[in-house]
């Protein structure tokens, strides 16, 4: 754990990026405390900041915490962060996980799963004491669905994505369909081997993420559903102007003025 750390994530060069190191440098100067010693780390292209800013808490701070990955790209990022790495079924209580979302909105429900992590991302964030949300400012909103358009991500096992798609299809998203893959012919396969489906709900469905969820839950073939509903303690979200809105659980928002600007110096 000693010696130089490599870069874990080069400089942001755009204002979307320095808004996501925003947010996730405050989130952890305010939640990644001296005293804990079990950190879940999320996945997506905002935690690599988190490793960042938790790296530059010093080795002595971290010499005897443990990390647990959400992912494969989560476990890399703790490898190459020469940060130690646990599992959840050694560490089934974590103090606190921090971790990106594809929209939140103003109760901070969370739709998560654009990247197919969302399985292991709720283990660690139902097994958080607290679960802290860090994103930029185009995740923040009103009501899911509003920005995140491309539905809500359903793990499935294999065999039985035909037939829960079709009961998706009868929930209420007849435009529901199998995740493909881009660089790969066929289907997305997640880190647990399964299928995702995307399915998108009108907004009158989306009001009610947690009765939704509870629906598609039910449905046999279902692993997880990637609405995150009562969950987090707070959300951070990094702005375009350098200040960062702090949701929390009970209703209130902060500003706060981080006093850097986002703004890139090379734009
Ligand atoms: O499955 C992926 C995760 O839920 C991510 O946390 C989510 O997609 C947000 O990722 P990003 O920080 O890249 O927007």
């Amino acid at each position: 754990m000693g010696g130089v750390h490599p870069e874990i994530v080069p400089p942001p060069t755009t204002v979307i990026e320095a808004s996501k190191r925003l947010a996730a440098w405050t989130a952890v100067d305010r939640h990644v405390l001296p005293e804990y010693k079990v950190i879940g780390i999320g996945s997506g292209s905002t935690v690599p900041y988190v490793v960042e800013r938790i790296v530059a808490q010093g080795p002595e701070r971290n010499k005897d915490r443990v990390f647990i990955p959400t992912s494969f790209q989560s476990k890399e990022l703790i490898v190459n962060a020469q940060l130690l790495l646990g599992d959840v079924d050694q560490y089934p209580v974590i103090d606190v996980t921090i971790d990106g979302a594809d929209e939140v909105d103003e109760t901070l429900n969370c739709i998560k799963g654009g990247g197919a992590c969302h399985l292991r991302e709720k283990v660690l964030a139902e097994a958080a004491d607290t679960f802290i949300v860090v994103a930029d400012y185009r995740k923040n909103s009103d009501v899911l669905g509003r920005n995140f358009t491309q539905g809500v991500p359903i793990e499935v096992a294999q065999f039985a994505y035909a037939k829960v798609l079709q009961n998706v299809h009868l929930l209420g998203s007849p435009g529901a369909v199998l995740r493909m893959a881009k660089s790969k012919a066929g289907p997305v396969v997640t880190d647990n081997g399964n299928f995702v489906i995307d399915a998108p709900f009108p907004e009158e469905a989306m009001k009610d993420p947690y009765t939704l969820l509870t629906r598609i839950k039910m449905l046999t073939g279902v692993v997880e559903v990637g609405l995150f509903c009562h969950m987090a303690k707070a959300a951070y979200f990094g702005n375009q102007d350098g200040s960062v809105t702090v949701k929390w659980h009970d209703g209130r928002i902060e500003n706060v003025d981080s006093g850097s600007s986002p703004v890139p110096e090379s734009t």
